[in-house]
């Protein structure tokens, strides 16, 4: 579904000295699979994330979607724009809601740009919030929410628009361990219902709910073992 071909990024200093942060990486995600990426701070996780959620682009190799290899030079188009809401979710470790909008009109903002009429924005947000157990919670606005409720509308606005991927930048890296499990449980039961999951950790108590962990290391991507 996602390919990754021989992703390579580095970041070059005022004083031109090039850090390599990503080496020839290959990644194949499949419909329905659940990653986590680990590794320690710095390594290059949310750089690999960004890539993979066509926010960033590498300076060699080149993704591929659904077989349609992806023009990374134009990510900053409005055809990227688009892809990108309508293929990937995003949730971060810090939510991103915009303050001065409430929970429904946080989770209507991908659907308008999507191109859906008020009539089925309300049911989709309405659809969505049910999901995430948030229905009561629609005229509140982020700043009345707790942390797990916030991630959950984050999640809510995420899949909104049924994307390919969700992908998750420590999406659980601000919540109490009470709180990190519950959002776990939805993002699994999102999992089981067939979306495809990607998530960056540092914690392998939260990475053990993939099926597949990757660590990051020098560059290069490679399968953790547990033991
Ligand atoms: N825009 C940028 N310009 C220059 N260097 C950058 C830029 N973005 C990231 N880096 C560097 O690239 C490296 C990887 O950063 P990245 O944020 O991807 O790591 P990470 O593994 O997600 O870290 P953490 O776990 O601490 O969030 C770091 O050394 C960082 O300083």
């Amino acid at each position: 579904m996602i390919e990754l071909h021989n992703i390579s990024k580095s970041y070059t200093n005022k004083n031109n000295i090039e850090t390599k942060v990503l080496s020839e990486i290959n990644l194949k995600i499949n419909k329905g699979d659940f990653i986590s990426i680990m590794g320690t701070s710095g390594v290059g996780k949310s750089t690999l994330l960004n890539i993979i959620g066509l926010l960033d682009s590498p300076n060699s190799g080149y993704i591929c979607i659904d077989g349609e290899k992806m023009d990374i030079s134009r990510l900053s188009t409005d055809k990227y724009s688009k892809i990108r809401n309508r293929y990937i979710g995003f949730i971060f470790q810090d939510f991103k809601l915009i303050r001065d909008m409430n929970v429904l009109q946080n989770v209507e903002v991908p659907l308008a740009y999507a191109g859906y009429n008020k009539k089925l924005r309300k049911e989709r947000v309405k659809e969505v919030l049910q999901q995430v157990g948030l229905v009561e919670k629609e005229d509140a606005y982020p700043d009345q929410l707790s942390g797990g409720q916030k991630q959950r509308v984050a999640i809510a606005r995420a899949i909104a628009n049924k994307p390919k991927i969700l992908i998750g930048d420590e999406p659980t890296g601000n919540l109490d361990a009470e709180t990190t499990e519950e959002i776990l449980r939805l993002i699994n039961s999102l999992n089981k219902l067939g979306v495809t999951i990607v998530l960056v950790t540092h914690d392998l108590n939260v990475a053990k709910n993939a099926n597949r962990i990757l660590e990051l290391h020098s560059g290069r991507l490679a399968e953790y073992s547990i033991d």
